[in-house]
C-alpha cells in the first residue's frame, strides 16, 4: 500500500519530520542520499498559475531525477478555467497522477480540495499565507551551513509574507532557535501566524531599532510579494528603511546572508550584499532541488524510516 502525505502547510508536518526533511536535503546536496529512482512508475503534475523559476525547476529536475515522470500545467490550461469545479479536477487528477505540486499563491482551501480524496500527495509550492517548501530549503541550508539549526540566531528584515511565515512556523519547532522579524509597519505577519508561532523563539517589530548584534544569518525577501499589491501608493517610503545594506553587518560581521530569490538589487538589498562574500543566497536556491526531493520522497513515503 502506497502512503500518501500532503504538504500544505508547515503544520502539516511533526517535528520529526521537519527535522528529518532537513537532514535529508543535506544529504541529497552532498551527495550520500542512496542513489536510486524511488519514485519511477509514479506521475507527478506541475501546476503553477503564477511565475516560477525555482520552485517549478527544484520539483521538476527532483521528480525526474527521482525516477518520476512529469506533466505540466500551466495557469490557462485547466478546465477550471471553464467553470468545472477543483472539486471535479480533484477526482480526475487522483485516478491519474500520484503527485501535485501546485502553486495557487491564493487561498490554501484550494489545495486542501485537490487532497480531499487522499488519492495523490498535494504539495503546496506556495500560497498566499505560506510557502512550506521554502522554509524546509532554509532549513536545509541552515543546517547544511551550521551543521545544526538549534541555538541559530536569524533577523530577517522585510515583509511578513509567505516566505516569512513558512520560516517562522518552521524555526518555532527548533526550541532554541531565535527568528527576530523586522517588517514594515502595515506589513507585518498576519494574525493568524502570529496565533500559531512559539513567542519564545520568534519575536517581531516594525521599525530597524536595536537591532540585535552577532547574529548568524541576516535574511530578506523581495518587497513585491506574488500576487499582491500594497494599499499605499507612499509604500517604498516606508519600506525604505528596511533595505539590507552592509551596514547591518557592524554588528553581526560573522552573518551569512540569504534571501528566498528572485532579488532586486538596490530594492529590499544592495549589490554589494547578495554579490559579497557573506551571500549564501545562490546555495540556498540549488538546496530547493536537493529539498524537493526530500519532500517528493516523504510524500510518496520513500523516505528512510527514521
Ligand atoms: N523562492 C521562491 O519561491 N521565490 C518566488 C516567490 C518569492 C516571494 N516569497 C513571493 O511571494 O514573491
Amino acid at each position: 500500500m502506497t502512503t500518501t502525505r500532503h504538504l500544505i502547510s508547515v503544520d502539516d508536518l511533526t517535528d520529526g519530520d521537519i527535522h528529518r526533511l532537513a537532514a535529508r536535503g543535506v544529504r541529497f546536496r552532498e551527495g550520500t542520499a542512496a542513489a536510486g529512482t524511488p519514485l519511477a512508475g509514479h506521475l507527478a503534475g506541475i501546476y503553477f498559475r503564477k511565475t516560477s523559476t525555482r520552485t517549478r525547476t527544484a520539483f521538476t529536475a527532483g521528480a525526474l531525477r527521482l525516477g518520476a515522470q512529469t506533466i505540466a500545467y500551466g495557469p490557462d490550461d485547466l478546465q477550471t478555467n471553464t467553470g468545472e469545479t477543483v472539486e471535479d479536477t480533484a477526482q480526475v487528477f487522483g485516478r491519474m497522477l500520484d503527485v501535485l505540486v501546485a502553486r495557487t499563491a491564493g487561498d490554501p482551501a484550494e489545495l486542501r480540495a485537490f487532497a480531499a480524496g487522499n488519492r495523490m500527495s498535494v504539495i503546496n509550492a506556495m500560497s498566499a499565507p505560506e510557502h512550506p517548501t521554502q522554509a524546509l530549503t532554509d532549513l536545509t541550508t541552515l543546517l547544511w551551513h551550521f551543521g545544526h539549526v538549534d541555538g541559530l540566531r536569524v533577523l530577517y528584515v522585510g515583509e511578513g509574507n509567505n516566505t516569512a511565515a513558512a520560516l517562522a512556523l518552521a524555526l518555532s519547532r527548533y526550541r532554541s532557535a531565535h527568528l527576530d522579524l523586522r517588517t514594515p509597519p502595515g506589513y507585518g505577519l498576519t494574525g493568524e501566524v502570529l496565533a500559531r508561532i512559539d513567542p519564545k523563539v520568534v519575536t517581531e517589530r516594525h521599525d530597524m531599532k536595536d537591532l540585535p548584534e552577532g547574529v548568524d544569518v541576516i535574511y530578506t525577501t523581495r518587497w513585491q510579494t506574488t500576487g499582491t499589491s500594497k494599499p499605499d501608493a507612499n509604500w517604498r517610503n516606508i519600506f525604505a528603511p528596511f533595505q539590507v545594506t552592509a551596514d547591518l553587518w557592524r554588528g553581526s560581521p560573522d552573518a551569512v546572508f540569504m534571501h528566498d530569490l528572485p532579488a532586486h538589487r538596490g530594492e529590499e538589498v544592495t549589490a554589494e550584499v547578495l554579490d559579497g562574500p557573506r551571500s549564501i543566497a545562490f546555495d540556498q536556491a540549488e538546496n530547493k532541488l536537493h529539498s524537493a526531493m526530500a519532500v517528493l520522497e516523504w510524500c510518496r513515503g520513500a523516505d528512510p524510516a527514521p
